[in-house]
């Protein structure tokens, strides 16, 4: 049954889609994409999954999951896969060529110059309109620039597949989805965001997800609404961490706990601080605001001054750590460092700008010896010059400082009175409870707290 064919009674479109007589092909099964593909399987069941990652693929058709932690997503890919809902194949334009609806949820990024790159996207809408049929329906899920769809998509479909732009459905319905709480936020943690090409696509767009997000579905005016929608969540996100940033290194000048006046300014209804911290990194909200900056005609002075200011706060944790060692008369060559935390937040294996890399690089060119902590986390090649050791081993390299830059809940453990010197301890994360030993720490948002 072809769902975008308004001479169809749309209660027969849906009851197609429900009982599993419209084929769904789902493009990209990353950390986002195999979630979403068994969700859309355990409600349509009758999914494939396409990635050019040849273990992806194979992984998947063994009813197992690549994502590690998510919280109940290797039983549904298991029970998926047996079940014969979802399959998986390394050849988009066979998905393609099977698939009614094309849901596409691959990686947008941006370059070395911070110019969104959808070079991806591209090549994966070459893909789907080299098996596209009137009556089908696109879906992109990935976060894009505003005017995406219908300035760059709409237009490589209609060219690739030689079909009016007419005959088939485009709606933008965005991931608002956070690695950790996949599945939950997938199946309705808030409202799905839909926006159609036009208004036959959104409501098809609505139907679907109506069927998968117990939240329910707002549907806007179109596909540039949706767009901008994703992108206004992280800019917002990330304007926000900068002037908690601000903020924050205003401790020592007001000689405050910064983050206890935000705390308190946050009970008001419209106040809603965020948190200072060493900085802003992962595949998102560093990089959602290049969506946006420059890409248009208008200016955009104060997202390039909140990127400005979130990267800044690496170097600024940095020099807090190098006074303190300064002042503790410990020459910085002699130095041996602890770095805590690598991922770009805990509990994600993601180090995609993650603060910890400008941390480390630097305190490689100006320390003696820097050792480096993840729980999570197996491959340290990007962390160039720096030993990752153990939690429990950092007691025996005789650290002089030590800097917690990602929280993750491991660090909990660690004893600061089995260290016998003093330490100097930058804490990026207000996560260390450090209370009653002599170290000398600076928090991010509190300042300097000398120890009793
Ligand atoms: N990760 C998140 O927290 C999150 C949350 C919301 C939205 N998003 C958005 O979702 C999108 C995907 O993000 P992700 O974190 O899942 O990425 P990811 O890197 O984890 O996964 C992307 C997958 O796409 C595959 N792929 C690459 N090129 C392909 C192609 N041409 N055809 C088919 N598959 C291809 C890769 O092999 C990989 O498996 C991005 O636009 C991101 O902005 C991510
Ligand atoms: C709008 C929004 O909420 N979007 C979320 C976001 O999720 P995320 O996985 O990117 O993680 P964040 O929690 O945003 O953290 C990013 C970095 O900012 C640091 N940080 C955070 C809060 C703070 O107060 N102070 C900080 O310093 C933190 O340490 C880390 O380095 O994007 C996903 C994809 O769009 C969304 O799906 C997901 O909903």
């Amino acid at each position: 049954m072809k769902l975008y064919d308004i001479s169809r009674p749309f209660e027969d479109r849906v009851e197609a889609f429900r009982s599993g007589s419209v084929p769904v092909a789902v493009y990209g099964l990353g950390k986002m994409g195999l979630p979403l593909a068994a969700v859309y399987a355990d409600t349509c069941h009758n999914v494939i999954g396409a990635d050019v990652d040849e273990s992806v693929v194979e992984t998947i058709n063994e009813g197992r999951s690549h994502v590690k932690r998510e919280p109940g997503l290797s039983d549904l890919v298991s029970a998926v896969v047996t079940d014969g809902s979802l399959r998986a194949t390394s050849d988009p334009q066979s998905a393609a060529a099977d698939a009614t609806v094309h849901v596409v949820i691959v990686p947008t990024l941006v370059d070395a110059q911070n110019e969104p790159d959808l070079s991806v996207l591209q090549s994966v809408a070459r893909d789907i309109a080299s098996g596209l049929e009137a009556g089908d329906i696109v879906i992109l899920e990935s976060t894009v620039p505003p005017r995406t769809c219908a300035d760059v998509l709409e237009p490589l479909l209609v060219e690739a597949s030689g079909l009016d732009a007419q005959e088939f459905g485009l709606a933008f319905c965005p991931e608002r989805t956070a690695s950790g709480r996949a599945l939950e936020d997938i199946r309705g943690a808030y409202q799905k965001i839909v926006g159609g090409i036009d208004r036959e696509s959104t409501d098809l767009a609505r139907m679907i997800y109506e069927e998968i997000n117990d939240a329910g579905v707002i549907a806007v005016s179109d596909t540039t609404t949706a767009e901008a929608v994703k992108v206004f969540e992280g800019v917002y996100r990330d304007v926000n961490i900068a002037l908690a940033n601000e903020l924050g290194t205003f401790a020592d000048d007001l000689d405050i706990d910064v983050t206890e006046a935000i705390e308190a300014a946050n009970t008001l209804p419209y106040c809603n601080l965020h948190t200072p911290g060493a900085g802003v990194g992962g595949h998102c909200i560093p990089y959602y605001p290049h969506f946006m900056i420059g890409q248009f005609e208008s200016s955009s002075p104060l997202m390039e001054t909140a990127r400005s200011v979130n990267d800044s706060m690496p170097a600024f944790t940095v020099d807090k750590l190098l006074k303190g060692l300064n002042e503790q008369g410990t020459t910085l060559s002699d130095a041996t460092v602890v770095v805590l935390g690598l991922t770009y937040r805990a509990g994600v294996e993601e180090i995609r700008h993650a603060p910890s890399l400008p941390i480390v690089d630097r305190l490689v060119d100006q320390c003696a010896s820097v050792y480096v902590v993840d729980p999570i986390l197996e491959d340290f090649s990007a962390f160039d010059g720096s030993k990752p050791i153990s939690r429990d081993e950092i007691y025996d390299v005789d650290p002089d400082a030590a800097v917690l830059v990602t929280a993750h809940e491991e660090f909990d453990g660690i004893d600061w009175e089995q260290f016998q010197d003093q330490l100097v301890v930058v804490d990026g994360r207000q996560a260390l409870d450090i209370d009653g030993t002599d170290h000398w720490v600076y928090t991010i948002g509190a300042g300097w707290i000398e120890q009793e």
